[in-house]
């Protein structure tokens, strides 16, 4: 593959440390600037080749016209902050780093599962206010019961692993990794309609995407075990946030575990407010180990394509590869979203228009 001249990176987060530093080392001018607003980051983004994101940062398609940019590095698995179309039209690379997170997301939510069953945070709480209430908290086990996991990717399976490892019974969706794959971790697939009305605690592991908004909605709600407890770790939305406060206050939803948030931080602060909702402000992949994998991983990928090195991509969402190519048949198929081989990950790949912008291909 063609070397990709990158002069310049703008790091707009809080990235790890050894992101700037591997940059650095290899010749790359790195400015980090945090906390801009649209207009700041819009004069800002001009002079620059490169830019190193988490989530939030909205990199819209007005930013992306406004920039010269040849890769958005996203330190981190979800690229919906991202106009991937817009980046694409433009011969702009993005690329994530999908599995440098998955530990810390997965270890989050059962922390949230845990946190659900036996009200741990309500109790602290309510020690803090000098209260010794034994009865108010009173939990439920969560050995023997059904935990519904739908999108059964890197999270999803880390997730049940160790769910299963306190005696629940895994159950779970997904539409492209094979019901064979998931047996081989414990996990029984069935149809989101069978899947419904079993489960116990349900978690949701999907990207967001026109298709997995509002999942869990109304309607599903209502197929649902009534006092059935929810968790998103994945992102706002994918649980419609309207439906699932309704859900709250007739107790068909017993409790809901949220990290994440349609708006960040949420202005409606009706969900954060109920009782049975214990929240946390997007942490899954605030671990030091997180960090410094991902921020390590998107300045090797970087470097990478600096120096022209293959890079892997693969045809799924998912962790299974479908097929593989190096980065220069990907880009002239349809990938993006590359995951550097020597991680061993696989990457997303997304309709991909032209890269002639960039002679990548
Ligand atoms: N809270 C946090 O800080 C973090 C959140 N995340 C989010 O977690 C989510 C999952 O991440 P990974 O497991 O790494 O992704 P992944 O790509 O490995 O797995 C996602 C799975 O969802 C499946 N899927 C797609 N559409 C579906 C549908 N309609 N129904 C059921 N399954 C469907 C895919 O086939 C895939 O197997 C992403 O949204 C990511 O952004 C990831 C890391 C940290
Ligand atoms: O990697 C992801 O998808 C996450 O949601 C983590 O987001 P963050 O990097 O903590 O802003």
């Amino acid at each position: 593959m063609a070397p990709i001249f990158i002069k310049t990176v703008l790091i707009s987060e809080s990235v790890d440390p050894r992101c700037k530093t591997i940059l650095e080392e290899n010749g790359i001018r790195v400015t980090e600037k945090q906390n801009m607003k649209k207009d700041e980051l819009m004069a800002e983004i001009k002079d620059y080749d490169g830019l190193v994101v988490r989530s939030a940062t909205k990199v819209t398609s007005d930013i992306i016209n406004a920039a010269n940019l040849k890769i958005i590095g996203r330190a981190g698995t979800g690229v919906d902050n991202v106009d991937v179309d817009a980046a694409t039209k433009k011969g702009i690379i993005v690329m994530n780093t999908p599995s440098g997170n998955t530990i810390s997301a997965a270890e989050l939510t059962c922390a949230l599962l845990m946190s659900l069953s036996r009200n741990v945070p309500q109790a602290a709480m309510s020690m803090k206010q000098g209260n010794w209430d034994r009865k108010k908290f009173m939990g439920a086990e969560l050995y023997g019961k059904v935990l519904g996991i739908v999108g059964l990717g890197r999270i999803g399976k880390e997730v049940a692993s160790r769910m299963q490892s306190f005696g629940m019974r895994t159950i779970g969706y997904d539409p492209i990794t094979p019901p064979e794959v998931t047996a081989s971790w414990g996990v029984e697939q069935m149809s989101l309609e069978q899947l419904w009305p079993q489960c116990d605690y349900i978690t949701v592991h999907t990207p967001l995407m026109p298709s997995t908004v509002g999942l869990l909605n109304d309607e599903t709600f209502a197929k649902c075990k009534k006092g059935v407890k929810v968790v998103n770790c994945a992102r706002g939305g994918i649980i419609d946030e309207a439906a699932l406060l309704r859900a709250l206050e007739s107790g068909q939803c017993g409790g809901a575990g949220l990290d994440v948030f349609v708006e960040e931080p949420p202005q409606n602060r009706s969900l954060v407010d109920h009782p049975n909702v214990i929240s946390c402000p997007h942490l899954g992949a605030s671990t030091k180990e997180a960090q410094a994998r991902c921020g390590e991983d998107i300045a090797l990928q970087i470097v990478d394509m600096v120096k022209g090195k293959k890079l892997v991509g693969a045809v799924s969402s998912t962790p299974l590869a479908i097929a593989s190519f190096d980065f220069g048949t990907a880009c002239k198929m349809s990938s993006v979203l590359c995951q550097q081989h020597h991680t061993g990950s696989m990457c997303e790949v997304r309709p991909f228009y032209t890269c002639k912008a960039n002679k990548l291909v």
